[in-house]
């Protein structure tokens, strides 16, 4: 049965009256068109008026050629989708001259949409509505839905199911409500667009279509495509609200004229047939319009009987009326135009079908089964077939208020005849209708008692659960007030937290930035002890062999010197020996010399002695400062080590007051351990100024020493100068008088010649003899004197020889003192060493002091720190009792109650809750 036969359960609500809305669409001209060199006789004026040659026709909507399907759809078709989901009855159907495009208009090119709907430029209004009708259907929420869809053709005036396999035909009834419905059409439910798509694509190729001269794929039947709109929603009282609405979209075969068709035969019986439904639809639109008739002749054609509800009955309605522009087609499309003229004063009184709960349901189906049982038993009584006088009552006036006309006894009688026909046929119907809702009725009466009996389960189930519903709510405030207890506790320890937080991120960022500056301080520390150590170490070392190479050449001169001094002085005391040798007191005069030259050497060695002594000094304090001053180095850096590994300890710690108080002690002891430094250094500073001290006095004795031997030496040159002059002229004299004397001796020689011959002269010549012998004497004395001059001068020449030996040996003992002197100095660089160990440790504490104390970043106040107080929570969170136990609970509760009831006997269900 269709589902428009339901209509007589429905509620209607008579709302106002509302025109029939007409459009037009103008086709462009077809290419068959064009090439018959045809006329645009049809002009469009604004978007509701046209002109057909000088004709002015005015519409709702007029779209021009160029106005695409969107268009058309958006204007057309979408405002009543919105409708049917509400629960209106909508229809819209083309109707126009054949090939004008009413096809194009429904279907489209492809009967199906690519893409969006909204975008698709060619689908038609049936694919279109398809997908529109569940984009507005998913908008709603908490309804359920059901959308049916039905498709039937009207060919030379027989019904076809277009969804059915069979090819049997329809037909059509009017319920005593005057709805038409269609019997045992197939309503096939979907649930998307595309399935709705997929339907109408079926039913589409079971169309009749043939081709004729002004169309050649020529819709040859009225086809009218339903989608069936279903709703429930359920409301608070716990009814449900039905809403039923339906769009019907009728594509109508083309009005046209035999002639111009060219159909033949068959051809021409389904015009003759498609025309005489048109022509019963113009005439039912014109009685509609015309207020002076007072019949409607639906009857008169199929096709005015569906579309009886959609003109002029409770249904909106569209008409699309589509025209050629074509002057060949002029007279078409006066018709057209003409027929949508009028159409356009066809009141509708739509409505909305609603509202029906499952109690008005079986209400209906109540009095319905009353009223057919009673049409049963009048039947039953009688012969023939009877109705019951009061139904048959309603049966006339029903046909009376649907005709509006007052008809004659014959020919009611024969509309009775056909009525009853009908009617059998409805009482049929309506029989096994009967008997169904007689089985639905004895199914709903099982099911109400199941429903009664799970209704007092759920009573007693609601019960439950109000008890366990306030039970939970009483825990639920309980667990409430401790949880807001939770909160406030977790509050202020939130505050305390972000305090404390505020003071870590405070404190540590301090943290790393003092790490940071003991860091460098540190590094810079240990460099400079690490550089200080090499270069003091370097100097050291080389000054240590600067002094030992000179030490090493001053005593490797001093030994050649002294060597050479002995071989010279050898020298000099042998040729002394040989001329004293000659000479009578020579030997007195040698060891006069060699007693000189002991002395002298003597004292020579006794300073190298010294010297030799100072160098193992000066090599002492040399091994000791190179031993000392790693060691130094090595603690200022175990100091300073220390110091950092302290401080790096104590900027961990987050207390300020630790913090500061072991920083300070830190600083202490690295002022100790700088003291203790400082004290050693004193000492041995002190320690070095001693030896220094010692060394000067050592110089000072040298140098009296050496003044003491300047001293003898002058004196010895002077000695020497004397003796040397003395020999010097005594040698001359000497030279003179062995000159006069050889010159004596000479004529000395000529004188016993002379006695020999002269004795007379002998004695002269032993006078002169004498005289000789005076003479010799005298020249013996005087060469004694001369020999002691000469020894004088031997002496006096060794004297200059040795004086200028020890000028050679003093001046290269001078130049050894004074490059002892040199060396003293070098060694008295330590004291620079010493100065710079003060200088460097006075750097290192600035440094510490600067670097550290300084530039460590002192804690500034970050809020208040949280006072320490003890935080009362509840330790451990009661369990929620497990609904288990709590139904439990329940039946006891409800068991004692019950009992205590029964003894009072006290019947109320009036049991408390806790
Ligand atoms: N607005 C339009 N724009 C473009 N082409 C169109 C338009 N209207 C119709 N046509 C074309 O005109 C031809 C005939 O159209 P259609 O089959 O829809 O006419 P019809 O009115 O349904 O004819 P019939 O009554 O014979 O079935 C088709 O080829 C169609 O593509």
């Amino acid at each position: 049965m269709s589902n428009q036969s339901n209509n007589s359960k429905k509620k209607i609500h008579p709302q106002p009256l509302q025109n029939v809305k007409v459009v037009v669409r103008i086709r462009p001209i077809s290419r068959q068109e064009e090439d018959q060199n045809v006329k645009n006789i049809v002009k469009c004026h604004t978007h509701r008026e046209m002109f057909l040659k000088e004709k002015k026709y005015t519409f709702d909507r007029v779209f021009k050629p160029t106005a695409s399907q969107i268009e058309l759809y958006m204007n057309v078709v979408a405002p009543l989708i919105q409708d049917v989901v509400e629960g209106y009855n909508c229809t819209a159907f083309a109707y126009g001259q054949t090939g004008t495009g009413k096809t194009y208009t429904m279907t489209g090119e492809t009967c199906r949409v690519v893409g969006n709907w909204k975008e698709d430029e060619y689908a038609g209004i049936i694919p279109r509505a398809a997908f529109h009708i569940f984009d507005e259907l998913n908008k709603m929420s908490n309804v359920d839905m059901s959308v049916k869809v039905s498709y039937i053709e009207l060919y030379n005036e027989e019904i076809r199911d277009l969804l059915s396999d069979d090819e049997n035909t329809l037909q059509i009834y009017t319920d005593n409500k005057g709805s038409v419905s269609i019997q045992g059409v197939n309503e096939i439910s979907t649930h998307d667009g595309e399935g709705i798509c997929k339907l109408f694509q079926r039913g589409i190729v079971k169309r009749q279509i043939a081709p004729t001269l002004m169309n050649h794929q020529s819709s040859r039947s009225h086809t009218v495509f339903t989608i069936t709109v279903v709703t429930r929603e359920s409301t608070p009282s716990g009814d449900d609200i039905l809403k039923a609405g339906k769009i019907n979209l009728v594509d109508l075969a083309g009005n046209e004229n035999i002639a111009r068709s060219g159909c033949k035969d068959l051809r021409a019986t389904e015009l003759a047939n498609i025309n005489r439904s048109l022509l019963t639809l113009g005439r039912v639109i014109h009685a509609l319009v015309d207020k002076s008739q007072k019949h409607v002749p639906y009857r008169d054609s199929k096709l005015t009987r569906i579309l009886q509800d959609s003109l002029g009955g409770h249904t909106k309605t569209v008409i699309i009326a589509t025209v050629s522009p074509a002057h060949n087609s002029y007279e078409e499309t006066t018709s057209t135009l003409d027929y949508a003229t009028r159409a356009r004063d066809i009141k509708n009184t739509p409505t909305i079908n609603e509202k029906m709960t499952k109690h008005q349901i079986i209400d209906g189906l109540v009095k319905e089964i009353d009223r057919l049982q009673k049409d049963l038993d009048a039947a039953r009584s009688g012969t023939g077939f009877y109705v019951d006088k009061e139904n048959y009552q309603k049966m006339l006036d029903a046909i009376s208020a649907v005709t509006g006309e007052t008809i004659s006894a014959d020919e009611l009688t024969a509309r009775k005849a056909e009525r009853i026909k009908n009617l059998e046929d409805l009482m049929y119907a309506k029989l096994r209708q009967f008997e169904e809702t007689v089985e639905q009725c004895k199914k709903h009466e099982q099911e109400l008692e199941t429903a009664r009996a799970t209704m007092k389960e759920q009573d007693e189930n609601l019960e439950q659960e109000k008890f366990l519903s306030k039970w939970y709510e009483n825990q639920t405030s309980e667990k409430l007030a401790e949880a807001q207890r939770f909160l406030n506790v977790t509050k202020t320890l939130h505050s305390e937290k972000q305090i404390l937080l505020a003071k870590l991120e405070h404190q540590f960022s301090i943290n790393v930035s003092n790490e940071m500056v003991t860091h460098k301080a540190v590094t810079e520390v240990t460099n400079m002890i690490d550089k200080f150590g090499c270069e003091e170490t370097r100097k050291i070392k080389v000054s240590e062999e600067k002094v030992r190479d000179e030490f090493k050449k001053s005593v490797l001169d001093l030994h050649k010197d002294l060597s050479n001094s002995s071989s010279t002085i050898k020298e000099l005391s042998e040729q002394c020996e040989s001329r004293a040798r000659k000479e009578k007191n020579g030997f007195s005069v040698k060891n006069c010399i060699l007693t000189k030259t002991n002395d002298y050497l003597d004292a020579i060695r006794k300073k190298t002695l010294v010297f030799e002594g100072v160098l193992g000094e000066y090599e002492k304090q040399l091994n000791f400062l190179k031993l000392e001053v790693p060691k130094m180095a090595k603690i200022y850096r175990k100091n300073t080590e220390m110091f950092f590994d302290k401080t790096m300890t104590l900027v961990k710690t987050y207390d300020d007051e630790i913090k500061n108080d072991i920083i300070e002690a830190g600083n202490l002891k690295t002022l100790e351990c700088l003291n203790d430094s400082e004290k050693q250094l004193k000492t041995s500073i002190e320690g070095k100024e001693n030896i220094i001290a010692m060394l000067r006095q050592q110089i000072e004795d040298e140098n009296a020493t050496l003044y003491r031997i300047q001293k003898e030496k002058e004196d010895l040159m002077n000695t020497d100068k004397r003796v040397k002059d003395c020999i010097s002229e005594r040698m001359t004299h000497l030279k003179s008088l062995v000159l006069e004397s050889s010159k004596d001796l000479n004529s000395s020689l000529q004188l016993p010649a002379l006695i020999d011959i002269q004795g007379a002269e002998v004695q002269d010549l032993f006078v002169v003899v004498k005289e000789f012998e005076d003479k010799l004497n005298e020249i013996a004395s005087f060469l004694d004197e001369k020999h002691e001059k000469i020894t004088q001068c031997t002496i006096e020449e060794f004297s200059r020889s040795v004086s200028n030996t020890c000028k050679v040996i003093e001046k290269s003992l001078d130049e050894k003192v004074n490059g002892l002197i040199k060396n003293i100095d070098v060694m008295m660089g330590r004291s620079e060493v010493v100065e710079s160990f003060t200088l460097f440790s006075n750097n290192i504490k600035q440094i510490l002091y600067e670097q550290i104390l300084d530039k460590n970043v002192k804690a500034s106040h970050v809020g208040d720190t949280p006072v320490r107080q003890s935080t009362s929570y509840p330790s451990r969170i009661q369990d929620i009792t497990p609904r288990e136990a709590l139904i439990e609970k329940f039946k006891k509760t409800m068991m004692q109650k019950l009992e205590e009831h029964t003894e009072d006997g006290c019947m109320e269900n009036d049991l408390l809750l806790p």
